[in-house]
């Protein structure tokens, strides 16, 4: 078997009193979509800065395609990270910001020109590319930032909220695109409130409440009522293992 895509084990992140991310274990093979739930503050951002270097763990361990998360320079170049706001320099170009990360990935010139092409043109952003981000819409914002954690082909890909201020062409394409990565064996950690989107992509669904994975397990599985066997929603499914219990 080969060995999974993101292996945590105890991942753990505190600040101050506060438990962010509690004793996080995830198992994930490569070339599935995981769809990462939680309510707002549950910890899916912090676990995502774990998992991408941007934060170190308080405790615990992990590896994405193989690099261990303190191995900051061999793990950047096997993943891709659209986070919440996409970091981008306002003073260029769509394509000046996309060619100066191709730069930094290392791209052969010709390879990244070809790739940068493709995708602004398959993100509808071609005819836009050579206007400076500042005078780019949200989405047109959005829609450069998934290019860009997409350019380098990466082998991990962890998208916050990929279809979020976007048109429905353009979130239809982000959907489009999630699924032909997983096709082509890319593994894609998905964040987003958006259930519908999840649902339709993810092969397995992780819940997270304050710091804790409080359910996991394939997407039909879990809809599937444990007592009955009929089936629910992932909204369903999401409001009832992040509801506090009272007297337990
Ligand atoms: N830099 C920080 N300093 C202190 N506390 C933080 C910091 N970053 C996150 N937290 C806390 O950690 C908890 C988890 O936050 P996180 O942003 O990971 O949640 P989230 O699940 O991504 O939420 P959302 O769905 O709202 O984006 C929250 O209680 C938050 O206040």
């Amino acid at each position: 078997m080969p060995s999974p895509a993101i292996e945590a084990t105890g991942l753990t992140k505190r600040y101050g009193d506060e438990t962010a991310v509690d004793g996080l274990d995830l198992s994930i093979p490569q070339g599935t979509v995981y769809g990462f739930l939680g309510p707002n503050g549950a910890g899916k951002t912090t676990t995502m800065r774990m998992l991408t270097t941007l934060t170190k763990p308080t405790h615990g361990t992990a590896s994405v395609a193989g690099a261990p998360i303190d191995d900051r320079d061999a793990l950047v170049e096997r993943i891709g990270y659209l986070p919440e706001e996409p970091p981008l320099f306002d003073e260029l170009t769509g394509r000046e910001q996309l060619e100066y990360i191709a730069g930094l990935r290392d791209l052969p010139p010709a390879d990244a020109t070809e790739r940068i092409d493709s995708l602004l043109d398959r993100f509808g952003l071609a005819d836009d590319a050579d206007k400076r981000i500042s005078a780019y819409s949200k989405g047109m914002k959005q829609k450069a930032g998934i290019v860009q954690a997409l350019l380098h082909d990466p082998e991990v890909v962890f998208l916050d909220e990929p279809t979020s201020g976007l048109d429905p062409r353009a979130a239809r394409t982000v959907r489009d695109t999630i699924a032909d990565l997983a096709e082509d064996e890319t593994t894609v950690f998905l964040s987003s409130h958006i259930l519908s989107v999840v649902d339709e992509l993810a092969d397995t669904v992780g819940v997270l409440f304050k710091g804790d994975l409080v359910a996991e397990g394939g997407t039909e599985a879990l809809k599937k009522r444990a007592e009955t066997g009929e089936q629910q929603s992932l909204e369903d499914v999401f409001l009832e293992v992040t509801t506090e219990v009272d007297g337990t």
